[in-house]
Parts: structure tokens; C-alpha cells; sequence
């Protein structure tokens, strides 16, 4: 199984609750969990990458346990190799674009301008068409531009997962369309499992190996398609 996620929680805010019951496994390399807002999607995705940690469950990832609570095991989130791309890419806007890339990379560095240039980050600026731009911070790039520094940075570490969260909401269309098949082709090259999380048919086309809808906290199949 590529994940296996078995998790409950109970949320409360004020007076209102919500109960997360995510369950479900895949041996798929691409699933895409979608559902209406609200319906509990980030909250799930939070807890595999160990942002949120549930009531009870177990979440497994390509058969590395990364949560079990009846065994006492909870990762932290650096130790479960997962890179999460969130809607609004989250990228530093005091750092340059080489210096986003290099952030997963160099961890705990002390002067970024003197480490930047690893060749593993020129990897990335080359394979994302971003070393025109490496030099630039950014608000002074474009949404897709944005989108491609985060799928960078995210993929610079060699995570063992890539998690989504709605990667596209924020690109209008034409770009839109240029991004999913940019992912699709660095999917498949990476053959890297992937989790997305979204309420856009499209993207339910374009990654749905594994189709799961989530309604109300709850997870219900869909569909499993030949990859
Ligand atoms: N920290 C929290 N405490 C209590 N309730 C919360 C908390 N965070 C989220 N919720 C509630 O949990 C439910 C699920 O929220 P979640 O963000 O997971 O939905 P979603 O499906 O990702 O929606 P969207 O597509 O709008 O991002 C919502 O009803 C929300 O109000």
C-alpha cells in the first residue's frame, strides 16, 4: 500500500464540533481526495504530514508507520519525509528563489546568500525553468512562477510523499492547465506517491488514479483507475 490512513478526531470551536473519520488505503501512486469546503480535507492532510495530531488512528506511508497511537508512535513532522504544497505556496518573501529551493536543503544554515548555490539546488532551478529568475524574491514573480519555487522546494529534500492541497486555486486557467501538466510529467519522473486534496473536477481528471470523496469528516470511495 502506497498510504494507508486510518485517523479520528474531534475538532471543537466554541460550541461546534466536527469529527474527522478519515479512512482509507490506496495502492495507487495517485489519489486524489476531493470534496466541498469544510468537508474535513485539510484537517486529514494535516495529520499525515503531522501538522495535526488525531484523537486516534494510524497513518502509513509506502508501509512506513508514521502514526500509530495504540503503538505510541507519532513522528515529527521533519522525520516523515513528506513534502506539503499548501494553497497559497507559503514561500518565505524575505528569500530569493534560490534561497526557497535551498531552505529544505540546508536546514538550520546560518547565512543563506553564502550556501545557496548547492548543486542540488541548481538542479532544481534548471529542472523547473527558474534559473532566469533565481535571483528574484517572491513578489516579483509570477503565479506560476510562484507555483513552480514551491514544487521545488518541496521536492528538493527527495521527500517519499508529495501532499497537495489545492495546488492550482489560486492560477487562472491557461496557467492552470500548464501547471497540471508540469506536475503530471514531474509525477511520473519522480514516480513519487501523491496525495491531493482538492473541490476541482479537473484535477479529479487530471491525478485521479484513486478517486475518494469526503463528505462531513468521513471518506467514501469512489473509483480506482488504471494508472
Ligand atoms: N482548529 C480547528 N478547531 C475546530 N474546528 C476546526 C479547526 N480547523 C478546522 N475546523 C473545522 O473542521 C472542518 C473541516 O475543515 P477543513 O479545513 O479540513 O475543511 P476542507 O475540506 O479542507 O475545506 P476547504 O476546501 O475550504 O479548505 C470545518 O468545519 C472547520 O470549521
Amino acid at each position: 500500500m502506497q498510504f494507508t490512513v486510518d485517523l479520528q478526531k474531534n475538532l471543537r470551536a466554541g460550541d461546534r464540533t466536527f469529527q474527522l473519520q478519515a479512512r482509507f488505503a490506496s495502492a495507487s501512486q495517485r489519489v486524489v481526495v476531493y470534496g466541498a469546503s469544510g468537508a474535513g480535507k485539510s484537517q486529514m492532510m494535516k495529520a499525515v504530514a503531522g501538522l495535526m495530531t488525531p484523537d486516534s488512528g494510524r497513518i502509513e506511508l509506502a508501509g512506513r508507520c508514521l502514526f500509530d497511537s495504540a503503538a505510541g508512535v507519532n513522528l515529527p513532522p521533519q522525520q516523515r519525509k513528506v513534502a506539503y504544497l499548501f494553497q497559497d505556496y507559503a514561500l518565505f518573501p524575505h528569500l530569493n528563489v534560490r534561497q526557497n529551493i535551498g531552505f529544505g536543503l540546508l536546514h538550520g544554515w546560518r547565512n543563506p546568500l553564502a550556501r545557496a548555490d548547492h548543486a542540488a539546488i541548481r538542479h532544481w532551478l534548471d529542472a523547473f525553468e527558474l534559473t532566469p529568475v533565481a535571483d528574484q524574491y517572491p513578489h516579483q514573480l509570477s503565479g506560476g512562477q510562484r507555483q513552480r519555487v514551491a514544487l521545488a522546494r518541496a521536492l528538493a529534500p527527495q521527500p517519499q510523499a508529495l501532499l497537495l492541497d489545492e495546488p492550482f486555486a489560486a492560477l487562472d486557467p491557461a496557467l492552470r492547465e500548464r501547471m497540471r501538466a508540469e506536475l503530471d510529467t514531474v509525477q511520473r519522473r519522480l514516480a513519487i506517491p501523491m496525495l491531493m486534496i482538492t473541490h476541482d473536477p479537473e484535477d479529479v481528471r487530471a491525478f485521479g488514479d484513486h478517486v475518494l470523496r469526503m463528505e462531513h469528516g468521513s471518506i467514501f470511495s469512489e473509483e480506482e483507475n488504471a494508472a
